[in-house]
């Protein structure tokens, strides 16, 4: 029997900006650069795998596609997949694992250290000309602080939430770690949810979006932090209620934020944390991934799990 030619459609082409190998099998290759929600079934109609990095794909776009096999998410997140249908139909999903250990946690201390010593309000002054009437040698308007000594809280201790906690050793953090069972390791502090966010300078969250942890910090989750700390989110936007946290930073009841990701990407005109325009916030368009090196990793994963995929010996599986 001849092998059955793969047909691949790669839904948000651009959002890959690199080499993507051909697989070395039998197929048809279809790039789409950006993809519609409304335009997913449509696009997908004959294919036997679908590669998407954020389209969703939702039930009634698989109830559509009778000869779909496999859906190859280019992330790790594949909260835009509906996993139950997938496992419904017997649709393999694979995602891409360990890929951005590096960008991930360095995108997160970037943010951490430039709110931690204010550098975004500095800059601000050097930029408006305020050194330049400064009576003295420096310009000190913004308190600064040092990450040495203080508390690293870790929401979610998976492959992400381990190498933060590697760099915030290595600043001289004292690591906390709420996660789903105790963590047996001698440097750690098990807490629960609550007790972290009460305790810690800085709490950074490293856990899927799925039912369980949508919106599970609010406003009550917000009222327990230290008026010092920071929030870091470089997850996804749906595990924080955004119109609690600029509310928050309005009212300066938490030290900052540094967030990557929104509720909805790109977001919407009216997102509330896009009016929050402070020094102690920072807002990056989804980039903490993004490093070149990381980015090419990810499109090597991607094929290998395609290839595994047609081999027989699926990679990755989820859900
Ligand atoms: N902004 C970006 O560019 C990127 C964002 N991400 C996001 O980061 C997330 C984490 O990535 P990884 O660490 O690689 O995934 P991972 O699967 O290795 O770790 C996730 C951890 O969260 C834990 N977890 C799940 N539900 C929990 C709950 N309710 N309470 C406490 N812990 C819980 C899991 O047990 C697991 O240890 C991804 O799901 C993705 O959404 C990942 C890569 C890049
Ligand atoms: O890998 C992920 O989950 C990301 O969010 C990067 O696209």
């Amino acid at each position: 029997m001849p092998p059955q030619i793969q047909n691949i459609v790669f839904l948000d082409r651009d959002s890959l900006p690199a080499s993507v190998r051909p697989p070395k099998f039998a197929h048809q290759w279809r790039d789409y650069a950006a993809t519609q929600a409304a335009e997913v079934a449509e696009r997908l109609l004959g294919a036997t795998i679908a590669i998407t990095n954020k389209v969703p794909v939702r039930a009634a776009d698989i109830a559509r596609l009778p000869d779909l096999k496999m859906i190859a998410v280019a992330a790790t997140g594949t909260d835009n997949v509906d996993l139950a249908a997938c496992r419904e139909r017997g649709i393999v999903v694979s995602n891409i694992r360990n890929y951005s250990l590096v960008s991930v946690p360095e995108h997160c201390f970037a943010m951490i250290l430039a709110l931690r010593r204010n550098l975004r309000a500095y800059c601000a002054d050097v930029d408006a000309g305020l050194w330049q009437q400064s009576k003295q040698f420096c310009l000190f308007d913004h308190p600064i602080g040092d990450l040495a000594g203080s508390r690293l809280g870790i929401v979610g201790y998976g492959a992400l939430g381990h190498k933060v906690a590697q760099l915030g050793r290595a600043f001289g953090m004292h690591v906390c770690v709420a996660s789903r069972s105790p963590v047996a390791e001698p440097d750690v502090t098990n807490m629960a949810l609550d007790e972290l966010l009460r305790t810690c300078d800085v709490v950074s969250l490293h856990l899927p979006l799925n039912d369980q942890t949508r919106n599970m910090i609010g406003a009550p989750e917000l009222a327990l932090m230290k008026p010092t700390a920071l929030l870091i989110n470089t997850a996804r936007g749906g595990l924080v209620d955004e119109a609690a946290l600029a509310q928050a930073l309005r009212q300066g009841t938490i030290g900052g934020a540094g967030f990557d990701v929104l509720s909805r990407e790109p977001p919407a005109p009216d997102n509330p944390l896009l009016g929050v325009r402070q020094p102690n916030f920072m807002l990056t368009p989804h980039v903490a991934w993004a490093s070149a090196g990381a980015m090419q990793t990810l499109a090597d994963m991607l094929v290998d799990n395609v290839e595994a995929f047609v081999a027989g010996t699926p990679l990755n599986a989820v859900g």
